[in-house]
C-alpha cells in the first residue's frame, strides 16, 4: 500500500471536483496514466493552457484496495467537515426554538410547541456530492471506464434546522452585509434571513451599509432590521443596503465585530466576499469570539466551485435574452445585419453559453475559457462573412472576459483587486466593420452591452425560491454553531460547505463538457483556431 503515489489520483479527483480543466483536456493526453497534476492544476489556475503534459510516476496503488479508498474517503471527509464553534469555544447547546409547526419562536408564550421535531435535520444527515468512479490503472486513460472500477461517494452536509442550537436568541445580535457586485435575489436573501431570524427569537438585527466598508465609516450606521423594515424589499433589484468593493483590514472589521457585539454575521458576495468572510472567521476564531460567520455565495456569474448554481444567475440568463432578442431584430431587419452582445463572465463563459443555448438566435458564442482566432481562414471574421454570405445576418454574444489577449491590458484594478478588463465588445465591433469594409462588403454592425441592466434587476421566480431557501439555511446554520460555512445547492439538495472549499479555485466553463458542445451544437460555430 502505497499513499505517496495515490495523492496522485486524489488531486485528479479534486481537480475534477473543483471544476478545473484537466478533465476538460484530458483528451489532448489519450494515453497518461498518471500526471503531475498538482503542478498541472496550479497551471491551470494560473490560467495557462494546457499543451504538453509530462508522464510521471505510474501509480502504485491499487485503487480497489478498501483500504486506499478509505483513505481517499477520510480526506475528503476531513476537508469537508464543518468549521464549528464548539471546536474553538467550550459551549453547549439548547433546544431549538425554531418551530417547524407554528414558525414562531417555540420559547415565547404564544402556544407554539417544540412537538414537531421530524423535520429537523440531523448533524450526520448528508447529501450526496458525487459518486466517483476511478477508471484501473490497467486501462489505458481514466476516461475509459473500467468494469473492474473502483466507487467513492461523496457526501456533503445537509442544511437546514437543527434540534441542537448554540445560541440563545433573545440574546442573539445579527448582522448581514452585502458586498461586490449587485446580483438579482440580494433582496430576497437579506428579507429571508430576517424573516427566519425573527421566528427563532432574534430581535436585534442590523444590516451593515455599504459592504464591508459599512463595518468602520464612520459616516456609515447600522440600518436596523425587521420584518417590517424588509417586507417588499424583494420586489426590487439591487441590495437594500447597499454593495461595495475593497474593504478596511480583516483586523478593524473584526474589532468593529466586537464592538457592535456582533454574534452572527450574514455575508453574502462572492469569491471576494467568501475570502473576506474566511478571514473574519479565522480572526475570530484567534480571539476566541462566539461569533457565527455565515456565506451565502452570490454571482450572477455562476462560477462558485461545487454549486449546482448560485441565486442571479437564471435570471441573468433570461435578461441576456431580450437583449440578444433585440441584437437578432437589429441584425435581421438590416441588410448585411450583425449584432454583437457582451454579457458578463469575468473568468466564466457560464452567462453568454446558456444565454446562446437559451435563445436560440446565437450564431457565434465566445467564452474566456475557449481561446479562439478572429483573422484567419478558421477565424471569427471568416465565419461571420459566411454567414452573412448564406443567411444575411448574424448574431455574436460574447462574454466580457473572452479574448483579453487582443486587447492593450490596462493593468488598473478595481477597489478589490480584480483587474479591469478591457472591453472585448467594442474591439470585436471594430474588428468586423474594419474586416467587411476591407473585403468590400456592406455591414450594418450593432453593439448592445446589457451588463448592469441584467445585474440590476429582481429575481426572477427559480432564483426566488433559490435566495429564500438559501437564506433561511444560512439562519440554520449559525444557530447551529457552524461558522466559515457557506449554503449552497448541490445535486437538487441544500447543503452547507466549508468556505475554504468553495473559494479554492474558480468554477469555468469545461471546453469539452457536453454543454459546451450543445451549445455548439446550437450556434452551429465551427472551432476559431
Ligand atoms: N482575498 C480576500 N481577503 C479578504 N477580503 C477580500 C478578498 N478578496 C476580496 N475581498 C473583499 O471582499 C469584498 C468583495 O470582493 P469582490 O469585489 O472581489 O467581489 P466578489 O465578492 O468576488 O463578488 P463579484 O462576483 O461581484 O465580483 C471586497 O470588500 C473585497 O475587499
Ligand atoms: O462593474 P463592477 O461593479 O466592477 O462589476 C463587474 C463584474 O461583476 C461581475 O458580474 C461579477 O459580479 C463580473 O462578471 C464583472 O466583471
Ligand atoms: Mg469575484
Amino acid at each position: 500500500m502505497a499513499f505517496a503515489s495515490s495523492v496522485t489520483r486524489v488531486d485528479f479527483v479534486n481537480i475534477q471536483q473543483h471544476g478545473a480543466l484537466l478533465h476538460a483536456n484530458r483528451h489532448r493526453f489519450p494515453n497518461f496514466s498518471s500526471l503531475n497534476l498538482r503542478k498541472l492544476e496550479r497551471k491551470i489556475r494560473a490560467g495557462s493552457q494546457i499543451t504538453n503534459a509530462r508522464r510521471v510516476v505510474e501509480p502504485e496503488v491499487d485503487i480497489n484496495d478498501p483500504e486506499w479508498k478509505k483513505h481517499f474517503q477520510e480526506d475528503f471527509d476531513k476537508r469537508f467537515n464543518l468549521p464549528h464553534l464548539k471546536n474553538i469555544l467550550d459551549i453547549k447547546p439548547r433546544l431549538t426554538t425554531f418551530s417547524l409547526k407554528s414558525r414562531r419562536p417555540i420559547d415565547e408564550d404564544n402556544g407554539a410547541k417544540n412537538e414537531d421535531w421530524n423535520g429537523y435535520v440531523d448533524d450526520d444527515d448528508r447529501a450526496l456530492l458525487k459518486v466517483i468512479k476511478f477508471a484501473s490503472p490497467t486501462s489505458a486513460g481514466a476516461e475509459y471506464i473500467d468494469p473492474d472500477c473502483s466507487w467513492v461517494e461523496q457526501w456533503v452536509h445537509r442544511a437546514g434546522p437543527r434540534k441542537q442550537i448554540y445560541f440563545e436568541p433573545r440574546e442573539v445580535k445579527a448582522a448581514i452585509v452585502t458586498c461586490g457586485g449587485l446580483c438579482p435575489g440580494l433582496n430576497d436573501v437579506i428579507r429571508q434571513i430576517v424573516l427566519t431570524l425573527e421566528i427563532y427569537g432574534v430581535k436585534n438585527i442590523v444590516g451593515i451599509p455599504y459592504g464591508y466598508h459599512g463595518f468602520t465609516d464612520p459616516l456609515l450606521s447600522e440600518v436596523p432590521l425587521s420584518c417590517q423594515a424588509v417586507q417588499n424589499i424583494n420586489l426590487a433589484g439591487g441590495s437594500f443596503l447597499g454593495v461595495s468593493r475593497g474593504s478596511p483590514t480583516t483586523s478593524d472589521i473584526v474589532d468593529s465585530i466586537q464592538a457592535k457585539g456582533i454574534d452572527m454575521l450574514f455575508v453574502l458576495g462572492g469569491d471576494g466576499t467568501h475570502a473576506g468572510a474566511l478571514a473574519i472567521h479565522n480572526e475570530c476564531c484567534k480571539r476566541k469570539l462566539k461569533v457565527s460567520v455565515v456565506g451565502v455565495p452570490k454571482t450572477i456569474d455562476n462560477d462558485v466551485l461545487l454549486m449546482d448554481k448560485t441565486f442571479g444567475f437564471d435570471t441573468a440568463v433570461e435578461e441576456a435574452q431580450r437583449a440578444i432578442n433585440s441584437a437578432y431584430i437589429e441584425a435581421r431587419s438590416a441588410y448585411h445585419g450583425i449584432g454583437v452582445v457582451k454579457l458578463m463572465g469575468r473568468s466564466s463563459g457560464f452567462i453568454a453559453m446558456h444565454a446562446s443555448l437559451s435563445s436560440g438566435q446565437i450564431d457565434i458564442c465566445l467564452i474566456p475559457e475557449v481561446p479562439f482566432k478572429l483573422e484567419g481562414p478558421n477565424g471569427v471574421l471568416k465565419h461571420l462573412e459566411y454567414l452573412i454570405k448564406t443567411k444575411g445576418n448574424a448574431v455574436i454574444c460574447v462574454a466580457e472576459g473572452a479574448g483579453q489577449e487582443y486587447l492593450t491590458k490596462s493593468n488598473a484594478k478595481d477597489a478589490s483587486g480584480n483587474v479591469v478588463l478591457s472591453d472585448i465588445g467594442v474591439h470585436i465591433q471594430h474588428q468586423i466593420k474594419r474586416y467587411f469594409k476591407g473585403a468590400g462588403i456592406p455591414s450594418d454592425v450593432k453593439y448592445i452591452d446589457p451588463t448592469y441592466m441584467i445585474r440590476a434587476c429582481r429575481a426572477n421566480a427559480s432564483d426566488a425560491i433559490l435566495c429564500t431557501v438559501l437564506g433561511q439555511n444560512a439562519v440554520h446554520g449559525a444557530f447551529a454553531g457552524f461558522s466559515g460555512i457557506t449554503t449552497g445547492i448541490c445535486n437538487t439538495h441544500f447543503v452547507y460547505f466549508p468556505i475554504t472549499e468553495v473559494i479554492a479555485s474558480t468554477r469555468r466553463v469545461d471546453s469539452n463538457s457536453r454543454m459546451w458542445h450543445r451549445c455548439l451544437t446550437s450556434t452551429g460555430q465551427p472551432d476559431f483556431d
